[in-house]
């Protein structure tokens, strides 16, 4: 057999075990921007943390695919767990909050790509993620892409069998119409279904509980055209920029009437449960 050929097998075969694996989880969604810097993998790890009280403890996978800044274990405050091999399969690490995560962070020295990488070097970390993370008895997976819509999300949609939807999160700056448009349309093309745009940075809540719009009301243009398909508003919350842990975790009350953050979230996940049962 040519060098070619057989190249051209082994990728085959990656794909078709990556497609077969990850057939066995009922919901997979893709976390995209248009751009970069407007909070999605913070979105990515509160999601998964709202739906770990949704039900899905324990049953629930974050991939951290965002090689360009791959971000999540430091939210989830994982930043310097390792991930267990056995040479072939990496297994992902276990959170205390039921969230199984895999990330490029933990392959990256210093938590960087380095400026030499190119395309398909980048696209192979992922395809290498996909295909030998032992993820075990999954429902849900959440997987947080690098920003834009170029090749390397496309190499991840090729890879996952049959992805339940997209969520695009956005600003509600004056460009982000035209950034969320090309989200859209990019994910068209690759024919996976949006299934909810999420507005980050929405608004800030003062204390005496008025409201501030810190990007003026650029979100009103996504809101005529697309309204519909917002699925939360979250608001500016330095909190947000903190690792979780036990002094700072939203989800570990019974009683979130105060916590429109988690409120958020958490309604945010419902809707995306439900987009796909045709509740
Ligand atoms: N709702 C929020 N409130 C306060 N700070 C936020 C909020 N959302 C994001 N940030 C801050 O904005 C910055 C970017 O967030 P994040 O890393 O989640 O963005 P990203 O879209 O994943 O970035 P990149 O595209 O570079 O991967 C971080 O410093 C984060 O702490």
């Amino acid at each position: 057999m040519s060098i070619n050929a057989e190249f051209l097998k082994k990728e085959a075969e990656m794909k078709a075990l990556s497609i077969r694996k990850t057939s066995m989880i009922r919901y997979k969604f893709i976390v995209l921007s248009g751009k970069g810097g407007v909070g999605k993998s913070i979105v990515t790890a509160n999601l998964g943390l709202a739906f770990s009280k949704l039900g899905f403890k324990g049953k629930i996978g974050i991939l951290d695919a965002d090689i360009h800044g791959p971000s999540i274990p430091r939210y989830l405050g994982y930043e310097n767990a390792e991930v267990l091999t056995d040479g072939e399969k990496l297994y992902p690490v276990e959170t205390k909050y039921g969230i199984k995560l895999m990330s490029a962070s933990f392959f990256l020295k210093d938590k960087e790509l380095p400026i030499i990488w190119r395309g398909p070097l980048k696209i192979k970390l992922i395809r290498d993620m996909i295909t030998s993370t032992e993820w075990g008895n999954l429902d849900l997976l959440l997987i947080d892409t690098p920003p834009g819509t170029g090749d390397e999300i496309q190499g991840i949609v090729e890879y996952i069998s049959k992805i339940t939807g997209a969520v695009v999160v956005t600003i509600p700056s004056d460009v982000s119409l035209h950034v969320v448009k090309r989200a859209v349309s990019f994910l068209k093309t690759v024919n996976v279904p949006l299934k909810g745009i999420i507005e980050n940075m929405s608004f800030v809540r003062c204390n005496d509980g008025s409201v501030k719009r810190p990007f003026g009301e650029g979100g009103a243009k996504v809101e005529k055209e697309l309204g519909e398909k917002i699925i939360a508003r979250i608001p500016m919350n330095p909190l947000l920029s903190n690792p979780i842990d036990d002094t700072n975790n939203p989800y570990e009350y019974d009683n979130l009437n105060n916590n429109e953050v988690a409120i958020s979230f958490m309604e945010a996940a419902k809707k995306l449960i439900e987009s796909q049962s045709g509740v």
